[in-house]
């Protein structure tokens, strides 16, 4: 039978998916210790590929792969959150509107706000009734309030250790984020007993994880 193949978002979801996928009886060994190598398939019964966060839908409605597991930020933010089967409790963080201590969320000129996500900005400040202009940035986003760039900037936020450690506050909290698995839906029909397999065993793994996590926490 042909495998599974699976779009994995490269970085951080990859860093917290992976014991998740090795507890749910996956071979890994491969993606442990993976070098450049982008694409894995030490269990037969899954292909691996590791991409950008963004290309995992690219992959996934193009039906190039079955399955993606990647961000609710990026589903958001690409407007794609039909596709989400299952909720994983790994990646959670939240966006949020933040910026110095000296801003004023009610200035009366046009604020300007620095983001990733321009997509969940606009809709955030719509819902609000705010025209504000938007600048999408890269990365190292909290730079842009303290150097004159944007009024403010909508980010996500984990720890809170970025926002502190550049003197930045909270103004307003978004949507909350978390990992999702993903699924395309024509393959959902050509490979329903399989990915149904593969959903079950990652779910109890993520039950067992999280339980853990909290005996643990309790102790
Ligand atoms: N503290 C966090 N900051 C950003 N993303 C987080 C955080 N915690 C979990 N995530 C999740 O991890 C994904 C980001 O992973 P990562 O930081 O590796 O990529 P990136 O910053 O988007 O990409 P890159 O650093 O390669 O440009 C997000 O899509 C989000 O779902
Ligand atoms: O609340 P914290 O735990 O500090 O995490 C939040 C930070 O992590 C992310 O950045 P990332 O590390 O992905 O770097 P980037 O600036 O290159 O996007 C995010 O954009 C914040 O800057």
């Amino acid at each position: 039978m042909e495998p599974i193949k699976i779009a994995l978002t490269k970085g951080r979801t990859e860093q917290q998916v992976l014991p998740l996928l090795e507890a749910s009886g996956i071979d890994c060994s491969g993606l442990r210790n993976k070098g450049r190598k982008l694409i894995f398939n030490d269990d037969p019964r899954y292909e691996f590929i590791l991409v950008k966060g963004p290309d995992v839908l690219t992959y996934l409605n193009n039906g190039s792969v079955q399955v993606g597991i990647v961000g609710s930020d990026i589903l958001d933010e690409q407007g794609n959150s039909q596709y989400a089967m299952l909720n994983l409790s790994v990646g959670q963080c939240r966006f949020v509107l933040a910026s110095t201590a000296d801003f004023n969320p009610q200035q009366q000129r046009r604020k300007i706000i620095a983001t990733k996500y321009p997509n969940i900005t606009k809709r955030y400040f719509e819902g609000i009734g705010e025209d504000v202009e938007i600048i999408k940035i890269e990365g190292s986003v909290e730079l842009s309030p303290l150097i004159g760039l944007a009024d403010a900037i909508v980010d996500i936020v984990e720890t809170g250790n970025t926002l502190r450690e550049n003197n930045l506050r909270v103004y307003a909290k978004l949507q909350p984020v978390n990992t999702k698995l993903v699924v395309n839906r024509l393959a959902l029909r050509q490979y329903q007993p399989q990915i149904k397999t593969l959903i079950d065993h990652l779910q109890t793994a993520d039950q067992a994880a999280v339980e853990k996590k909290l005996v643990k926490e309790r102790s």
